[in-house]
């Protein structure tokens, strides 16, 4: 059966690559290592990272539900700012709770006294290279800095979360920053019981040096006395996932046009607000196209590739990496028909685990 475009296509074959990874860093280096949700949350491939993975980090209530009734393992709740209505429920379902001020923390800390309670740290260095992704941007609001005011407030927790890396693959500057991290903190991490350094480290690509990324991370956790966690969104399910899409139209404008069936804004939204292009393999070949998107947006592009024949409408094309940050942020806009989700599973077969119709988009509103 041909399955219709558009769809995410999750392949567990690949994922299983990534996990693979996660699993041997957890055995090398002692670390607990928790899934971001806010990257990737299509709990359709749950049952195979559970294998692989402690459990899940959130970054809301909902998330926290999802993580524990979906994934199960550890569910760790973290919030930017925990609502009054909310902390009764995140409390009884997750295993830990972090804070993001001390302001939250004095709040809620009594009404938290069942669980494990952390605070963020914010060590004002971080390797992420776009502004609007950095935590430690001037005024930053996540996380504490000061470490005077945090000391008056051990009493009240026993871990950290610090989150300050973004797509990094360079375990020196890994290494360099973490270090930092220690001339700032070290005393505090002396006191605490675990400490979760975040997302953001890609120690799941190609090359990384996983060993030597382990190592440091066991000399932490043996330096302080703590368990170490880890909270891999991109890390896990890089090279996992692609987006279906068919070309509907092309056009030519100075440039060769191609218009497919899904939109970088409704599917796709990270590239615009990165302005990053998307990734088209093998890209090699004498016919250059602009990708379109079907909204209206004017920019409504996910980028400039090169095809060895002509496109021609009803061709089928793959957009690679499309699994972070793109199914967790699809939306409705111009009521373009939303992609499938489809797994292909370890033995090839294609499963269509969601399919989305007008219905969706009419109750998404009211
Ligand atoms: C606190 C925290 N943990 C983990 C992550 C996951 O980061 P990444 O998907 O880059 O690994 C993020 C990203 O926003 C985060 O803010
Ligand atoms: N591919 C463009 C960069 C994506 C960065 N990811 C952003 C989320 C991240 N976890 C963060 O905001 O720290």
């Amino acid at each position: 059966m041909t399955i219709p475009t558009p769809y995410y296509l999750i392949d567990k074959s690949a994922l299983r690559r990534n996990l693979e990874k996660i699993a041997e860093v957890r055995a090398l280096s002692g670390a607990k290592v928790l899934l971001a949700l806010k990257c990737f949350a299509t709990w359709s491939v749950f049952d195979l990272m559970r294998d692989y993975m402690d459990g899940t980090t959130s970054s809301s209530l909902f998330e926290v539900k999802l993580g524990r009734e979906r994934f199960g393992g550890e569910t760790q709740a973290y919030s930017v700012a925990w609502a009054d209505a909310e902390i009764e429920q995140a409390v009884a379902l997750a295993d830990k709770i972090i804070f993001n001020s001390i302001g939250q923390l004095g709040r809620f800390a009594d009404r938290a006294s069942g669980i494990a309670r952390g605070l963020r740290l914010n060590p004002k260095i971080s390797s992420s290279g776009f502004d609007i992704a950095d935590p430690a941007r001037p005024y930053s609001r996540l996380g504490e800095h000061d470490v005077q005011a945090v000391s008056a407030v051990l009493d009240r927790i026993d871990g950290f979360m610090i989150h300050n890396h973004c797509e990094n693959s360079d375990f020196e500057r890994f290494d360099r920053v973490l270090g930092i991290v220690e001339e700032r903190f070290g005393t505090l991490f002396h006191r605490v019981r675990w400490v979760s350094l975040g997302g953001g480290i890609h120690f799941t690509a190609d090359g990384y040096p996983i060993e030597a990324f382990c190592q440091r991370l066991k000399r932490f956790s043996e330096r302080y006395d703590v368990q170490v966690y880890l909270e891999p969104g991109e890390a896990a399910i890089t090279r996992s996932t692609t987006l279906e899409v068919t070309v509907l139209d092309t056009l030519f404008n100075g440039k060769n046009l191609a218009i497919v069936d899904a939109s970088t804004e409704a599917h796709m939204l990270d590239l615009l607000i990165y302005r990053q292009s998307a990734r088209i393999a093998p890209n090699r070949g004498p016919h250059e196209y602009m990708l379109c998107g079907k909204s209206c947006l004017a920019g409504d592009v996910f980028g400039t590739f090169e095809f060895p024949n002509r496109l021609t409408v009803g061709d089928r094309l793959s957009i690679q990496d499309a699994g972070g940050y793109t199914m967790v942020k699809k939306n409705w806009f111009n009521g373009v028909q939303m992609p499938a989700i489809v797994i292909r599973e370890l033995d090839g077969s294609l499963r269509r685990v969601r399919e989305f119709t007008f219905a969706d988009y009419q109750s998404s509103l009211s």
